[in-house]
């Protein structure tokens, strides 16, 4: 079996002081191996977000301990972080987030020059993804100029440019139609199976969800496997 890319243990996180305080993971336990997608399913508030957002180191929580691939991140400082998040985890926003005045291939590119690839490697395996993603065709293009498909489908493979051990995705389909949500969720499952990616995703869709190899939930701050 593939190893555990990304492991929760006990983890809390709250936001705010005292009674106001909004507990939202309570003693949270999650793993994801490589090569697994889980989906996340919870309604709106449950905590989704920041489950993601704790799991790629973009919170710390209070307590618990989030390990990627096998690194405990608690006891690092931000800097150290910042340098696991880049080396190890890709994420795909539900806005895609792409950069307006760079074309797609220089939005991939531009991750993979931040960790040290020449301009001219990293346009190489930008055209590679693009493909991948079915949207070669448009690598020239700035994203003002692509479909909302188009431009998800290149905001997946800028999360994949520098070969990510872990795929955390939020609500990646949220905006697009059914047809174009099909395409892209299959674009990013393709991509987590060829690749071995441990994958998180969180989606309201429960027909993409269900496609996933686990379905899970947040109650009450707790994980849990859900069955739809
Ligand atoms: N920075 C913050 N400060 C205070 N409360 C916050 C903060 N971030 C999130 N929350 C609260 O934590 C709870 C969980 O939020 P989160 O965004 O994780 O939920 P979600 O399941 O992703 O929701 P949605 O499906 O609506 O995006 C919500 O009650 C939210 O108001």
């Amino acid at each position: 079996m593939n190893e555990v890319q990304l492991r929760l243990t006990g983890v809390h996180r709250h936001y705010g002081e005292g009674e106001t305080a909004v507990r939202v993971l309570e003693a949270a336990d999650l793993e994801v191996r490589g090569g697994e997608l889980v989906a996340i399913v919870a309604p709106s508030g449950a905590g989704k977000s920041t489950l993601l957002h704790v799991s790629g180191l973009l919170e710390r929580p209070q307590r618990g301990e989030v390990e990627i691939c096998g690194t405990p991140t608690t006891a690092l400082n931000e800097r150290g972080r910042t340098l696991l998040r880049r080396d190890t985890i890709g994420y795909v926003y539900q806005f895609h987030h792409l950069l307006p005045e760079f074309s797609a291939l220089e939005n991939v590119s531009m991750p993979q020059m931040i960790a040290g690839r020449s301009p001219r490697d990293a346009a190489g395996r930008s055209r590679e993804l693009l493909d991948l993603l079915g949207v070669g065709h448009r690598a020239g293009h700035r994203p003002a100029e692509l479909s909302g498909g188009e431009q998800q489908r290149v905001a997946i493979a800028r999360a994949a440019a520098n070969a990510p051990r872990v795929i955390l995705a939020d609500e990646p389909t949220g905006n697009l139609d059914p047809d174009t949500s099909d395409i892209v969720f299959a674009a990013l499952m393709d991509l987590i199976r060829n690749a071995g990616v441990a994958a998180l995703i969180a989606t309201h869709n429960h027909d993409l969800a269900r496609r996933a190899d686990r379905i899970v939930t947040i109650k009450s701050g707790i994980i849990s496997p859900l069955t739809l």
